[in-house]
């Protein structure tokens, strides 16, 4: 058989990255996604999801879900050029617009497509991406798709910035693209300074929201509303997959031209099926509960200040950041393996995170707080990771 030399080969790729701690197994949940769920028939905590207000499996997004099934039925067998736009993907595009004050904004499956047909449609050879290092993979995905110069600058330096501005000061357009809050590091983008530097090379800003959307921002508009330039971003792509409840799609909020031009151009959007009306409804239900959902900011503010300042106490090493993801650093890929497992029996779920996800001797435990997790949740969370610390020597 042809494929059993490709079969032969995997088989010791897979070996290696199991001996290297580098290998990505899955944990099985046995219930619904929230605060608590079940893993190998036992209640465990759950620290892992970017549930960050609680809203995945709330009861009017499950309700706004069925009747949207219901209504609108199950799936549109089409792509949306077709016939696979129902007026409750328009409404959903033009709630999603306002709720960022763009023109307008376009659905796709997911975040992962929106950040993968952004860049080639509106880019060419004669224009320049300006990338964060540590962008997501769908945004780097994305870059790799579109013909344009690209220069990647050191992570959130804007001197560095500012010097591949200077280089690419002669093409046509010049788009600046960050994620507005790094996933793994849980730090945000230096979106003033960015505004500001774009304004002086006369360049587009472009960011993706998908870890700050809901949560972030004083009405939950994300981490442009957070850090006060809302109005100074031209681009926003994001998920329906995180806070708006949690199951998947993804958007791009632009201007009416860049929306119309990506309806016409963009090939995830074009060549892939419509969002099915379930999710439509359920995500356009999220957006309303975040609008008013300011008990739950406030709540996910002082969760993560009690997580950070009990696992700083213990003697963690947790990278800096004002949002709710806290990477507690181990370096080490097989330790923050280990110190997941090791937490898993304490009935702590949270999942250690190695390379290609971070960067290699970069490995760590991400932890996600949650508006819906109580104190006393926290407080057991502490006591486990310094526990385990102490175990695996991570504490002296
Ligand atoms: C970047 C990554 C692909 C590593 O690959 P690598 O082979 O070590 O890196 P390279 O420097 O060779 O880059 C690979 C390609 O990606 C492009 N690239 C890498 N980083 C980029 C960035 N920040 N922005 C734009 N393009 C980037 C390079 O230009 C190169 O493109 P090419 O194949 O067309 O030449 C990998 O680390 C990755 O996927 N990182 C993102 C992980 C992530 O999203 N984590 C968060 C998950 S929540
Ligand atoms: C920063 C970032 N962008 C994009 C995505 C992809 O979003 P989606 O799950 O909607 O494809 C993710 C993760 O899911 C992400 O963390
Ligand atoms: C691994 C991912 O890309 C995901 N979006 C996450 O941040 O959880």
């Amino acid at each position: 058989m042809p494929s059993a030399k490709l079969t032969e080969y995997l088989r010791d790729q897979l070996a290696d990255l199991k001996a290297k701690g580098l290998y990505k197994a899955e944990r099985r949940i046995e219930t619904p996604q929230k605060s608590t769920i079940t893993v190998n028939g036992r209640e465990v905590i759950n620290f892992c999801a970017n549930n960050y207000l609680g809203l995945a499996n709330h009861p009017q997004v499950v309700e706004a879900a069925e009747k949207g099934l219901k209504e609108w039925g199950y799936g549109l067998s089409s792509v949306r050029f077709i016939c696979g736009t129902q007026s409750i993907h328009r409404q959903c595009e033009q709630q999603i617009a306002k709720f960022f004050g763009k023109g307008d904004s376009i659905l796709y499956i997911s975040c992962f497509d929106a950040n993968g047909g952004l860049f080639e449609p509106l880019l060419s050879d004669q224009d320049a991406i300006l990338s964060d290092e540590l962008n997501h993979a769908s945004i780097i995905d994305g870059v790799r798709l579109c013909k344009a110069q690209r220069f990647r600058y050191k992570h959130s330096d804007m001197a560095d910035l500012k010097a591949k501005l200077e280089e690419a000061k002669n093409c046509r357009f010049k788009m600046i693209f960050t994620d507005s809050v790094f996933s793994m590091d849980g730090d945000l983008a230096k979106l003033p300074e960015i505004c500001d530097l774009a304004d002086q090379y006369d360049a587009i800003v472009a960011i993706d929201d998908c870890h700050g959307t809901g949560h972030l921002g004083a009405n939950g508009r994300g981490g442009a509303e957070e850090l006060g330039v809302l109005d100074r971003i031209d681009i926003i792509t994001g998920t329906l997959g995180k806070t708006l409840g949690g199951a998947s799609g993804g958007f791009t909020a632009a201007s009416a031209e860049i929306v119309d031009w990506l309806k016409n151009r963009s090939r995830p959007y074009l060549f892939s099926n419509s969002v099915p009306p379930s999710l439509v409804a359920a995500g356009m239900k999220a957006i309303e509960l975040v609008e008013t959902s300011g008990e739950l900011r406030t709540k996910s503010k002082s969760n993560t200040k009690r997580m950070r300042s009990g696992l700083e106490a213990a003697g963690f090493t947790i990278k800096p950041g004002p949002t709710p993801i806290l990477p507690v650093m181990l370096g080490d890929a097989a330790v923050a393996s280990k110190m997941a497992d090791e937490l898993l029996t304490r009935g702590i779920y949270v999942i250690g995170f190695s390379f290609p996800v971070v960067p290699h001797g970069q490995a760590r435990i991400r932890l996600q707080v949650s508006a819906a997790h109580t104190e006393e949740q926290i407080d057991a969370a502490i006591a486990a990771f310094t526990e385990v610390g102490k175990k695996l020597g991570v504490l002296k």
